[in-house]
C-alpha cells in the first residue's frame, strides 16, 4: 500500500476560490482587502516566497504594497514604516517578511504591528488569544496544517502527534493547535536524545527542522500521517523537505509533498487572514 499524498495545491486552491468570493463581496460594498508586505535586504528565497504573495493578492482581488527597503534599513526607520501601516485604512493586513537582518529586533518589530492588522499570527496578543482558545490571527503555516488535516478527514482527537521543531513559527504554534483539536502532543527539538523512539509513536508526524531529507521511514509508525513543513534544496539545489519522501511512501498512511504540501496552505491561510482583517473592517463602520 502506497501512501495517500496530501495535495497542499489542490486545497489550498479550493480554499481560495472561496476566499476570491468574499473578497468580490466586500468589494460590491467599496472594501479591497489590503496586504502589506514588508522585505528588507535581498536575500533571493524572500524574494519568491514574496512574489508568491503578491501574485496570490492579486489573483484573489485583493490589494498587494511591497516595500521594499536595503539591508541598511535602521530598525527605527522600520518601525516609523509601521506605524504609517498600522495608520493606514487601506491596509488590513501589514507582513514584515522574516528573518530581519541582524541589526534589527525582531522582537521589537512584531510588537510594533497592530495586533488588528497582525495577519502573520506573530503578536504576542495573537500568540496569547491562540493559547487560551479564543479568537486569533492564526500562524499561517500551522493553520494551514490543520485544514488539510481537515480536508483528509484526518481527527487529531485521541492521536499521538508528534512535531519536531520548536520555533513559534511553526512548531510551537502546531503543537498547540493539534492539542486545541484534542490531540496528544510531544514535542522534540535538537536536544532530543533518541529522536526515533519518539517519532515512532506518532500518529501524526509533524517536521519543521530545516534538514534536507532527513526523516526516512526508520522514523515512521506504520500508518502514520506526515506533515513536511522543510523547506530545503537537495545535493542538485532542488526544493526538497525534512522527508525523505520515497522512502516513507509504503510506511506512512499520508504524506504531504515538497513543493505542493504546506508551503502553498501557508499562502492561502495568509490571505484568508487578510480578508478576515477587512471584513471586520467593514462590521465598524456599519
Ligand atoms: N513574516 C513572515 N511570514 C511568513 O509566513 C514567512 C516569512 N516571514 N518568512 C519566510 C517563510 C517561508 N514562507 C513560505 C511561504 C510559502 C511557501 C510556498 O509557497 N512554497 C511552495 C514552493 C515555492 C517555491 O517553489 O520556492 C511549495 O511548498 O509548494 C514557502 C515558504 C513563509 N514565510
Ligand atoms: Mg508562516
Amino acid at each position: 500500500m502506497s501512501a495517500i499524498i496530501i495535495d497542499g495545491k489542490a486545497t489550498s486552491l479550493k480554499l481560495k476560490n472561496k476566499i476570491s468570493q468574499r473578497v468580490a463581496s466586500l468589494a460590491s460594498k467599496g472594501i479591497i482587502p489590503g496586504l502589506a508586505v514588508v522585505l528588507i535586504g535581498d536575500n533571493p528565497a524572500s524574494h519568491t516566497y514574496v512574489k508568491n504573495k503578491k501574485k496570490t493578492c492579486e489573483a484573489l482581488g485583493m490589494r498587494s504594497d511591497l516595500l521594499q527597503f536595503p539591508e541598511t534599513l535602521q530598525e527605527d526607520q522600520l518601525l516609523e514604516v509601521i506605524s504609517g501601516l498600522n495608520h493606514d485604512p487601506e491596509i488590513h493586513g501589514i507582513l514584515v517578511q522574516l528573518p530581519l537582518p541582524a541589526h534589527i529586533d525582531e522582537f521589537n518589530v512584531i510588537l510594533a504591528i497592530d495586533p488588528e492588522k497582525d495577519v502573520d499570527g506573530f503578536h504576542p496578543i495573537s500568540v496569547g488569544n491562540m493559547m487560551i482558545g479564543r479568537e486569533a490571527f492564526l500562524p499561517c503555516t500551522p493553520h494551514g496544517i490543520m485544514k488539510l488535516l481537515e480536508e483528509y478527514d484526518i481527527d487529531p482527537a485521541g492521536k499521538h502527534a508528534v512535531v519536531i521543531g520548536r520555533s513559534n513559527i511553526v512548531g510551537k504554534p502546531a503543537g498547540q493547535l493539534l492539542l486545541q483539536r484534542d490531540a496528544t502532543v510531544t514535542f522534540c527539538h535538537s536536544k532530543t536524545i533518541g529522536l526515533a523512539d519518539y517519532t515512532r509513536q506518532a500518529d501524526i508526524l509533524i517536521s519543521a527542522v530545516g534538514r534536507a531529507k532527513f526523516l526516512g521511514k526508520e522514523f515512521i509508525k506504520p500508518g502514520a500521517v506526515v506533515i513536511d513543513v522543510g523547506m530545503n534544496r537537495d545535493d542538485e539545489g532542488k526544493l526538497c523537505g525534512d522527508v525523505d519522501f520515497e522512502d516513507v511512501l509504503e510506511t506512512a498512511s499520508h504524506v504531504t509533498p515538497v513543493p505542493g504540501g504546506v508551503g502553498p496552505m501557508t499562502i492561502a491561510m495568509l490571505m484568508e487572514n487578510t480578508l478576515l482583517s477587512a471584513e471586520k473592517g467593514l462590521a465598524e463602520t456599519k
